[in-house]
């Protein structure tokens, strides 16, 4: 996306064979969380089969499981943060609204706390949060930790099953209007931070180790390249002066994978749920890969908003807020949201990129021309990460570092 946020495709990338039969195994064996889902969608163990629709697809659960409809999760972190970047609600001006699942049955007052669920909780054992020697071995970069809402456990604790999907798309009364619910949002998520690529992986204790590795390893390379790309385009002499930042010790990555389960009750209502709210991603470059189901978007300028086609072959390469401000807005972030897709789970998993703490992000001098001011206050990206956290996910958290 970037710059261009015409309704292009993104840029095809080549996956190397090693590379993508590396992140099929990824995604299958990334956290044994996703295992019923990711059973449930065969080609995920194998992505030379095409993505053949097995009856779970079909939407209706199986007598005796948990609906993936309304699973969730919540971050217990991130529930009593509140709002925040990574996981809050959807806010600000929007051209069509988004709602929640109309399905899911709120468990609180109208306007529940961000970060919190819409649908019905299952019962579940809290997932472990990292003690604070993880978190502060994390922080001085000796490994990372796992965050968000799943951890390498499924919980043991018996779930309710579900109500039978509806045969018909529900409709209360045959009166059911979409709510215009910006703080609804339909998926969980799951969060490594990386610190140090190596060290994290000697501390993980998932099956996921090996490939996780890998994969992130070459998707770090895929935005290094990308970033290599920008600069010569700017015409920068060092191919480094973007990448660098992604590279340098101490550097501020995230690794996250998201699922959106299908919203079934949306069938023929014309309406959409939001999966993951408005906002823009803060670091410097982000590399998502999906499962090929859509529900991705992008906003226009005029605030329209556009489908990125879903391809499980190509890479979405989407230009943060930092990155932004070191090109002098030359490179724009762009609005991006996911809606529920109404059949289909939708499985994302995305590398952010971002600098230090300590890092100055300010417009590159060699990019500013003769008489060229910076667009920006000065900051690092530690006090942006705090500002961001202390905004919502729709805000524009640049707004606020504008000169
Ligand atoms: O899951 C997706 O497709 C996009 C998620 C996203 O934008 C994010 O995690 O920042
Ligand atoms: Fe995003």
């Amino acid at each position: 996306s970037g710059n261009s946020i015409s309704p292009v495709p993104p840029a095809r990338l080549c996956f190397f064979s090693s590379f993508q039969s590396g992140s099929a195994l990824l995604l299958a064996s990334l956290d044994r969380a996703y295992v019923p889902y990711l059973a449930a969608q065969p080609w995920w163990f194998s992505p030379a089969r095409p993505p053949s629709i097995t009856s779970r697809s079909s939407g209706r659960p199986t007598p005796g499981t948990t609906s993936p409809a309304c699973r969730w999760s919540t971050s217990p972190a991130l529930a009593r943060r509140g709002p925040s970047p990574t996981r809050a609600s959807a806010s600000g001006s929007s051209s069509s609204s988004t709602t929640g699942c109309p399905r899911t049955r709120w468990t609180g007052s109208s306007r529940r706390p961000s970060g919190s669920s819409r649908c019905r909780r299952p019962t579940r054992t809290a997932p472990a949060r990292p003690t604070r020697s993880a978190t502060a071995a994390s922080a001085s970069g000796s490994m990372a930790t796992w965050g968000g809402s799943s951890t390498c456990s499924w919980p043991s604790t018996p779930r309710r099953s579900p109500a039978p999907a509806p045969s018909r798309p529900a409709r209360s009364s045959g009166t059911f209007k979409c709510p215009r619910e910006r703080d609804a949002s339909h998926c969980d998520t799951t969060r490594v931070w990386l610190v140090s690529p190596s060290a994290y992986v000697a501390h993980m204790a998932c099956v996921c180790r090996a490939a996780l590795n890998e994969y992130i390893a070459a998707v770090r390379k895929v935005a290094v390249r990308v970033m290599e790309a920008m600069a010569e385009g700017l015409g920068i002499a060092a191919v480094d002066a973007l990448s660098g930042m992604v590279t340098a010790e101490g550097s501020d990555q995230v690794f996250r994978v998201n699922h959106y389960p299908p919203c079934h009750a949306l069938q023929g209502l014309g309406c959409s749920a939001t999966g993951f709210g408005e906002h823009t991603d803060p670091q410097l470059i982000s590399v998502l890969r999906s499962n090929g189901t859509s529900g991705l978007q992008i906003a226009l300028q005029n605030g329209q908003w556009v489908s990125v086609p879903s391809d499980r072959d190509a890479f979405f390469v989407n230009v943060g807020d930092s990155l932004q401000v070191l090109t002098n807005g030359r490179f724009k972030s762009v609005k991006h949201r996911v809606v529920a897709n109404s059949l289909k789970s939708r499985v994302s998993m995305i590398y952010f990129g971002g600098p230090a703490m300590t890092q100055r992000i300010a417009p590159l001098p060699q990019l500013l021309g003769a008489g060229e001011q910076s667009l920006y206050k000065d900051f690092t990206w530690g006090e942006y990460k705090k500002a961001a956290y202390n905004s919502r996910l729709g805000d524009n958290r640049l707004a606020q570092f504008h000169r």
